[in-house]
């Protein structure tokens, strides 16, 4: 039997109604900056999402792009400005960043009230200390894909592969918030596959494609695939591939479809968290 598809823009447009009408009750403009370094393809992708949707929902949007080459120096200064802007509601660094660029000292640099990554210590720490607060939106746009099909999160056995501060970390939090009993597994887990098959809730950022296989899947698993691998075919060009085999969804009782499934909860999140900033955050 093949998996239950959980399609990603049908979850995404409820939070983006659920944007709209905060938007209608919001007594000041809401606007989101994005930084870019460099032109990395993927980023510049992403960028242009966010830019689109927010633009779309009748926010003001800016794209702040520099040379791959801006010093750690330039790039805080920009960023202290746009802490400084009283008309700047949201505000985040893309990443991957340049190796030369120490990815904390800019996360920590952020206000973080204008933090719509969430990834300010202040943020995480609110997060796991179960405070309100802005929270990465891969992990809070996975659980609003969750609730939009009715897949219980509640008394779940929950597998996490994947540790980042992004995805893994953010989500094992909310995953705890939401009563789940969770486990967090890494590339350095022993035995990944006898970890995975115990699971009957598993969620796999690791940005390796194709790592969880079939018999990695406990039969009947709801399987979340948080990676969008840019893969080269034999034809020359790039497919996106997830962190999750194809044969899986033989095996899998539903499945998220790389592309078409946690991405477009990405974006529709930043909306909200832009939202919740101009708010001065929170409901
Ligand atoms: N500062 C941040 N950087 C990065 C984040 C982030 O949340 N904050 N997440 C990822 C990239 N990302 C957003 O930035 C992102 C990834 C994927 C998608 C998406 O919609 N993917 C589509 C496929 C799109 C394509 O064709 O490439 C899908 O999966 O269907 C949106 C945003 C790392 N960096
Ligand atoms: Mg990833």
């Amino acid at each position: 039997m093949s998996a239950r598809l959980l399609h990603g823009p049908p979850a995404a447009d409820s939070l983006l109604a659920q944007v709209r009408q905060r938007l209608q009750r919001l007594s000041r403009p809401a606007s989101l900056h994005v930084i870019r370094l460099g032109d990395d393809p993927a980023s510049v992708s992403y960028v242009r999402l966010k830019d689109r949707q927010a633009r779309a929902l009748g926010l003001h949007s800016e794209v702040h792009v520099l040379p791959e080459t801006t010093s750690q120096q330039e790039l805080l200064q920009l960023v202290e400005r746009l802490n400084l802007d009283p008309q700047v509601s949201g505000l985040l660094v893309q990443l991957p960043l340049p190796p030369h660029i120490q990815v904390s000292t800019v996360q920590r640099a952020i206000d973080p009230a204008k933090d719509v990554d969430g990834l300010h210590p202040h943020n995480v720490g609110r997060l796991w200390s179960g405070d309100p607060g802005l929270t990465p939106c891969t992990p809070a746009g996975i659980l609003h894909l969750m609730d939009h099909y009715g897949l219980p999160v509640a008394g779940q056995r929950a597998v996490i592969v994947g540790r980042s501060t992004i995805v893994g970390r953010p989500l094992a939090a909310m995953l705890l918030a939401r009563d789940a009993t969770v486990t967090l597994a890494h590339s350095r887990t022993p035995d990944l596959h006898e970890v995975t098959s115990q699971a009957p809730l598993l969620i796999v950022a690791t940005g390796v494609p194709g790592l969880i296989t079939a018999g990695m899947v406990q039969p009947g698993a709801t399987v979340i695939d948080v990676g969008v691998n840019r893969v080269p075919s034999t034809d020359g060009k790039v497919h996106l591939q997830g962190d999750v085999h194809p044969d899986v969804r033989e095996v899998a009782g539903a499945l998220t479809p790389v592309p078409g499934g946690v991405g477009p909860l990405t974006v529709a999140q930043l909306m909200l968290n832009t939202v919740l900033a101009a708010e001065g955050l929170q409901a």
